[in-house]
């Protein structure tokens, strides 16, 4: 609890968070990042596994049609996110208890920000979740649908499609109305791509993501980080174990196209 900033001020987030990595899940039993408690043990093959590998199955449906879409060569996206090569993919439970009464505003439990990644499927039961679309300034409400996910598109596709693609701004405050007097259980999957990829717009495979670039200063696609040094540099920034200060935020910073956002 407590250890990530929600803002440039340093206060901390409300949160309990259980990482799940993609490639330990695929490897199981064999660790290749980190154990788990024995809960997540007991329900890797039975529940974990199978959730994981739903949720890679629909991510390459969704990215199948974003290539198509961006003009991009069949199967371009899909081989920035390969199964077997390592990558910070995750499925992420995050727990929030009830905050009854709690100003909404003024308590973030998750801080603003944009996705690291590529795509992330968001389920969730609860309210909290909002989101400012690109060229306003309001935070909206994202309720939650039975049976339906949230999908939100993360840094490095805004990245990839020069722009066409926005990673947008979102947060989590408590529950509205009568739903904070529940705790507040969401289920993540973020897709991120394959460690060594090198993030930048796809100028070179697509002609609409060439003509879209145009519109940005050169340097706002050239990260000049791979997608390991990009994910690494947002998650170290965040831990208030490292934080030296308002800078420290920044430095924690992506895509987002409102970065003054709280
Ligand atoms: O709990 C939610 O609804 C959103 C969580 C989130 O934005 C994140 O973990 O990146
Ligand atoms: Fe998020």
């Amino acid at each position: 609890m407590g250890g990530n900033a929600v803002d440039a001020s340093g206060l901390s987030d409300a949160s309990e968070f259980m990482n799940i990595a993609k490639d330990d899940v695929l490897a199981f039993p064999q660790m290749i990042h980190r154990d788990y408690p024995p809960t997540v043990i007991a329900a890797m093959t039975s529940v974990v596994k199978p959730f994981v590998c739903k949720s890679l199955e629909i991510n390459n449906t969704v990215l199948r049609v974003f290539s198509h879409r961006l003009g991009l060569p069949e199967g371009s996206l899909e081989a920035l996110h390969t199964r077997d090569q390592q990558s910070g993919s995750e499925a992420r439970l995050i727990r929030v208890p009830a905050m009854p009464g709690k100003a909404l505003a003024d308590r973030p439990t998750i801080g603003a920000h944009s996705d690291f990644g590529s795509l992330s499927f968001l389920h969730n039961i609860l309210g909290g979740l909002q989101v400012i679309l690109p060229g306003e300034t309001e935070w909206k409400y994202v309720k939650p649908i039975p049976a339906h996910t949230i999908c939100n598109v993360g840094d490095a596709l805004s990245i990839f499609s020069g722009g066409i693609l926005k990673s947008a701004v979102h947060r989590v405050v408590p529950p509205p109305g009568a739903q904070a007097e529940h705790e507040r259980w969401s289920l993540v999957f973020f897709t991120r791509l394959n460690n060594t990829q090198v993030l930048h717009a796809l100028v070179k495979d697509s002609p609409i993501i060439a003509e879209a670039v145009k519109q940005y200063p050169e340097e706002k696609f050239n990260t000049g980080s791979t997608a390991a040094e990009w994910f690494s540099r947002r998650v170290k920034y965040r831990r208030l174990s490292n934080r030296v200060g308002p800078e420290s935020w920044a430095a924690s910073r992506g895509m987002e196209h409102d970065p003054g956002a709280k």
